[in-house]
């Protein structure tokens, strides 16, 4: 039994309820009918425990409701005005989700029972939107039937319909109070008059007229309850929401290619540049000057020095090929000691004009013999290798270290050309320098490289951060609208007794399980791309370096989990606001504004 004692309530300082205190009957249909803004809604919202700001009492079976959410759950059902239904889910689903919200029990063979009493069997399958205001309104009764509510609350169940409808949802209504109470709030006299057991009136905040108390007491049956989960809801409203998402999802797919394939990039070209200064030909040749810039009078000794002679001014020499001057190509003499050099054909010279080529210069000039000139003198060489290409890959020429015999005029005496021995280089290169100027062509070429790389770094990294900070905006502002637009939902969700903590989880659910789909969806084409530049394109052709995917933490995929991580962090994060604003806002709040 419903019981209302003192109930007092006021809007600023008008009173609405003027301390109303009833007793309703276990079952029968009861109208409640009054002027417009009399209060009438105000009334069923307290007794639907939907709005919590009054003065007074509830009771059921003479024992105060502490628990209202449980309450909720258990006992009652409430028929909002306008469509109470989520847009998403199907009326099957419709019907069943206060069961689940209320871990209630419920029968396959009960769903059929009462959709067919209701005659609404063959639009299950139907969205809310594909049913007409008489059939929603069915549907809308068979919730209540499926949850057995002992209390149905009804807020102008006739509203939007015509006379005819209006008058079966009446009936409907009539035959569902023979085992519930079923409290009607209506502008129509007539059908309150036609249909209810009794039509009290709301007046000057107090509640008039006579009730007749039911013929039959009722029961009230303890209801089983069953765990039931509502993953159903968050996966349905995405599928729901897919147009919308589809931008979305689209921009951070493209964001999460580019920040891969930048990432992934940079590696790669770190990984070329320290390779290629292992395999580069001249990487333990150290150029050696005096301070004063004076000759050399006797050879360096130092016990890191491999191989020592003077220097070549092979500037002044011409490189010619079928009579014509080859201009951009540099000039070096193959270190002594070249174990380190990789050759992609051929062999290394072993004749004083054999020469070995940059894989740069054989692809330009295709020659096998070029003519070497200086000082009117001219010198034939015969190309009998081609060096692997590397990152510092240019068109070169390395002479045969014992032509130098053939060339003593220009022999250098300012400079020495020092030949660390193995891995030695760098304590040579520190050594020497405290008393020489000494220069490194290969150290020059890495740091200016890896300068330009470190360059590259901070850009991408201040890219890779304004990206994400847009799409952390963009997500934000896609659950925002996503949100606004679900009031409705959350209005009739709160009604149906869900907790605030339960529609917490649920949207964290939904917005992580937006974020995996991002991601999942931005990682999987970010990796078949990567497959398609390595392997497909063989980007390795055009810009001596793969793209190279490394560990960062344990393993080569560390980049994807990162990704991941970094996609559900954002779409929590995105998601907080609106549901902290949700949150704060009380039931009364949003259903009002609904
Ligand atoms: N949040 C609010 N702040 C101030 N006044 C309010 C608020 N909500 C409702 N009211 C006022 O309380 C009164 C009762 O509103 P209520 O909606 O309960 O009336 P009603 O009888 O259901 O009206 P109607 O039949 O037109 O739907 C109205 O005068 C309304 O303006």
């Amino acid at each position: 039994m419903l019981e209302l004692k003192n109930i007092y309530k006021q809007y600023e300082t008008t009173p609405i309820l003027n301390h109303i205190s009833i007793c309703f009957p276990d079952t029968g249909m009861i109208g409640i009918q009054g002027k417009s803004g009399c209060g009438k809604s105000t009334l069923l919202y307290i007794m639907g425990l939907l709005d919590e700001d009054y003065e007074g009492d509830i009771l059921f079976n003479h024992e105060k409701i502490e628990d209202k959410e449980k309450f909720i759950c258990e006992h009652m059902s409430f028929m909002m005005q306008n469509k109470d239904f989520i847009s998403s889910l199907t009326i099957k689903e419709n019907i069943i989700l206060p069961c689940h919200i209320s871990h209630l029990h419920y029968s396959s063979s009960l769903l059929q029972k009462v959709v067919k009493r209701l005659g609404i069997q063959d639009l299950l399958s139907r969205y809310p939107s594909q049913l007409s205001g008489g059939q929603m309104k069915r549907a809308s009764l068979a919730k209540a039937l499926l949850k057995q509510s002992d209390i149905i609350l009804c807020d102008e169940p006739t509203g939007a319909l015509y006379h005819h409808q209006a008058q079966d949802v009446m009936k409907y209504l009539k035959m569902i109070s023979q085992d519930a109470l079923v409290i009607i709030v209506s502008h129509d006299p007539q059908l309150l008059q036609t249909y209810c057991d009794s039509v009290l009136t709301l007046e000057d905040g107090q509640l008039k007229g006579h009730m007749k108390q039911s013929q039959k007491p009722k029961e009230i049956s303890l209801k089983k309850h069953q765990h039931h989960t509502l993953w159903f809801y968050p996966i349905r409203q995405i599928v729901y929401q897919r147009n919308k998402l589809m931008f979305l999802f689209l921009f951070q797919w493209i964001v999460i290619v580019a920040f891969f394939l930048i990432v992934t990039a940079i590696f790669g070209a770190f990984e070329a540049t320290s390779q290629s200064e292992q395999q580069a030909v001249l990487k333990n040749i150290i150029n050696v000057e005096n301070k004063d810039g004076m000759p050399f009078e006797t050879m360096l000794s130092h016990e890191d020095i491999g191989y020592i002679d003077y220097g070549y001014q092979l500037e002044q020499c011409q490189l010619w090929q079928s009579q014509q001057e080859i201009e951009d190509t540099a000039l070096y003499f193959l270190p002594v000691q070249h174990t380190h050099v990789r050759l992609l054909k051929g062999r290394f010279p072993q004749e004083a004009h054999e020469i070995v080529v940059s894989q740069s210069f054989d692809q330009k000039y295709h020659q096998q013999s070029i003519v070497l000139t200086y000082q009117q003198k001219s010198i034939s060489l015969t190309v009998v290798g081609v060096l692997q290409k590397d990152f510092f890959s240019q068109n070169e020429i390395y002479l045969n270290h014992t032509l130098k015999q053939e060339m003593p005029e220009l022999m250098n005496n300012r400079e020495l050309i020092v030949e660390s021995q193995f891995n030695k280089n760098e304590s040579l290169y520190q050594a020497l320098s405290k008393d020489y100027i000494v220069y490194s062509e290969i150290q020059e070429r890495v740091s200016s490289y890896q300068s330009l790389l470190s360059l590259a770094q901070i850009v991408a990294m201040i890219f890779i951060g304004m990206s994400l900070l847009i799409s952390l905006i963009l997500i934000g502002i896609v659950e925002s609208i996503i949100y606004f637009e679900r009031k409705h939902d959350i209005a009739y969700l709160l009604s149906l007794g869900i907790s605030s903590f339960r529609l917490f989880i649920l949207s964290l659910f939904e917005a992580m399980q937006l974020g995996l789909m991002i991601a999942g969806g931005g990682c999987l084409l970010a990796m078949v791309i990567y497959e398609y530049i390595n392997h497909v394109v063989n980007i390795s052709q055009y810009v001596s370096f793969s793209l190279l995917l490394k560990p960062i933490f344990y393993s080569r995929y560390d980049l994807y989990v990162i990704i991941f991580m970094i996609y559900l962090v954002m779409s929590v994060l995105s998601v907080l606001h609106p549901v902290r604003k949700m949150m704060k806002m009380t039931k009364i709040d949003v259903l009002r504004e609904e």
